[in-house]
């Protein structure tokens, strides 16, 4: 039997990267006298990578974007954010402690997120975390990602796990869902970015902190399938 699967979304649910994402999105913007997004914007705007990001931040504030200005904007975006790293971004309070006891257990940890890998990998690099995961994947790492139950699913493969034993961890409707689609209990944190109240999405279960998040919680989860 192959070991339990933990696998965690990674923008607002295992590191609160808020402050640099919109530091970025906002210097990006203004480059074209655009006036800057809130958080509260943001939480509309972040889920499917940073092209949709920048697209839905001209939706929001009405301006037409053409498909060359988007990719040059999204070149500015990139490099900004790169450079910045980590910046301000750092693991939620609780989130080393909970993967040290999931490891303990002798579970497997992935992270299938919607931030492209080459955005990614480098974050969990420089956050000295790139090691604790079998598998990492990204928006772009497939020809599918979430709400894609598939993007979850291959994820869990590369990560040697069985889907079976598998449990996805996210704080927004695309984790939710994703783990909907490929028949996978969720846990929804509530401190993330959804724009709605996670109990809306209907996850299996909803914590507020990683405290909550025990090795007996996953056990549960995975044996009530
Ligand atoms: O960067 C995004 O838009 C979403 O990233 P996430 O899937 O890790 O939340
Ligand atoms: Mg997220």
């Amino acid at each position: 039997m192959k070991a339990p699967l933990v696998v965690f979304d990674l923008d607002g649910t295992m590191i609160d990267t808020h402050y640099d994402l919109l530091e970025s999105l906002n210097q990006t913007i203004a480059s074209i006298g655009m006036e800057p997004v809130s958080y509260e914007d943001l939480t509309h705007l972040v889920g499917q990578g940073a092209r949709v990001m920048i697209r839905r931040a001209f939706d929001l504030k009405k301006k037409p974007l053409g498909d060359e200005e988007l990719e040059r904007l999204f070149v500015t975006f990139i490099a900004h954010y790169k450079a910045g790293m980590p910046g301000k971004s750092t693991a939620y309070p609780g989130f080393l402690d909970c993967l040290d006891r999931l490891e303990a257990a002798g579970m497997t940890l992935a992270v299938c997120t919607n931030k492209q890998e080459a955005l990614a990998l480098p974050l969990l690099t420089h956050l000295g975390l790139i090691d604790r995961f079998s598998a990492i994947t990204g928006g772009d790492t497939f020809e599918f990602r979430k709400p894609d139950g598939r993007h979850v699913l291959r994820t869990i493969e590369k990560a040697g796990g069985d889907p079976a034993r598998s449990v996805m961890i996210g704080d927004s409707v695309n984790d939710i869902l994703a783990a909907q689609n490929a028949n996978l209990p969720s846990v929804a944190v509530s401190f993330g970015y959804s724009d709605v109240p996670v109990a809306d999405l209907n996850p299996t279960v909803i914590i507020d902190r990683y405290e909550e998040l025990a090795v007996d919680m996953v056990l549960r989860l995975i044996e009530a399938k």
